[in-house]
């Protein structure tokens, strides 16, 4: 009755199997109990830390966003990458961006080991929907994310990952249109 309750009112404790045995709850149906598990982490996972802000000066990545796949991404240093909150899943994701002062531009982002590269450390990457006449390495990039599209995804070849990139980048738009992100444009100060 307490998880029945405790669903509809959207309240999922964090580590509910722990709390449901120290209730001796008796679990019979242990798929649905798997079911449940992955529903509420997914739930968790997507809502708890967004809107998530954070900021940081724009470095080199591994230079294949523009050259190979003509979707220039730009990187963030160690630092804000590690500051990640944990339930802030590897995935791709949409939001605005700035960059130093310049407008509030919509974007989206690749937060993980870009498993089609196998990549050693994990990146936070930023295609800015907006056509820039110069590179901005070295200055200040400020994002807010805002929802998540997908998880991280290998593909057979390069064109794949362009179209699925191209559509995740459709998606944004299409999501960021939605009069209540207006509002998160807050985090910006000019
Ligand atoms: C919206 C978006 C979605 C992406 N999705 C994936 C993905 O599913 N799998 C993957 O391996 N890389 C993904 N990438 C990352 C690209 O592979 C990455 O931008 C590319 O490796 C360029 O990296 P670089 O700019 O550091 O050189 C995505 C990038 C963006 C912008
Ligand atoms: N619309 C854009 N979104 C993101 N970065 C852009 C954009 N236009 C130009 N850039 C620049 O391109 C750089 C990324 O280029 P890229 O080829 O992905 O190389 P790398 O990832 O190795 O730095 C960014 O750091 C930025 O300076």
């Amino acid at each position: 009755m307490f998880w029945i309750n405790a669903q509809r009112k959207g309240y999922y404790p964090r580590n509910f199997i722990s709390l449901i045995s120290k209730l001796s709850l008796k679990v019979h149906n242990t798929h649905a109990l798997i079911s449940s598990v992955y529903q509420v982490r997914l739930k968790t996972t997507m809502t708890t830390s967004l809107p998530y802000y954070t900021s940081g000066e724009v470095i080199k990545g591994f230079g294949r966003g523009s050259k190979q796949l003509g979707i220039p991404t730009a990187n963030y240093p160690r630092d804000v990458v590690q500051k990640l909150p944990r339930d802030i899943n590897t995935g791709v994701y949409y939001g605005w961006a700035q960059v130093e002062n310049s407008p509030i531009y919509k974007m989206v982002m690749s937060i993980g080991w870009n498993p089609f590269y196998k990549n050693k450390e994990k990146s936070m990457e930023t295609y800015i929907i907006h056509k820039f006449d110069e590179d901005f390495y070295g200055q200040i990039l400020k994002i807010v994310i805002l929802g998540y599209i997908r998880p991280e995804m290998d593909f057979k070849t390069v064109e794949e990952l362009k179209e699925t990139i191209w559509s995740d980048i459709r998606q944004a738009e299409k999501e960021l249109d939605r009069p209540e992100y207006e509002q998160q444009k807050k985090y910006f100060h000019k």
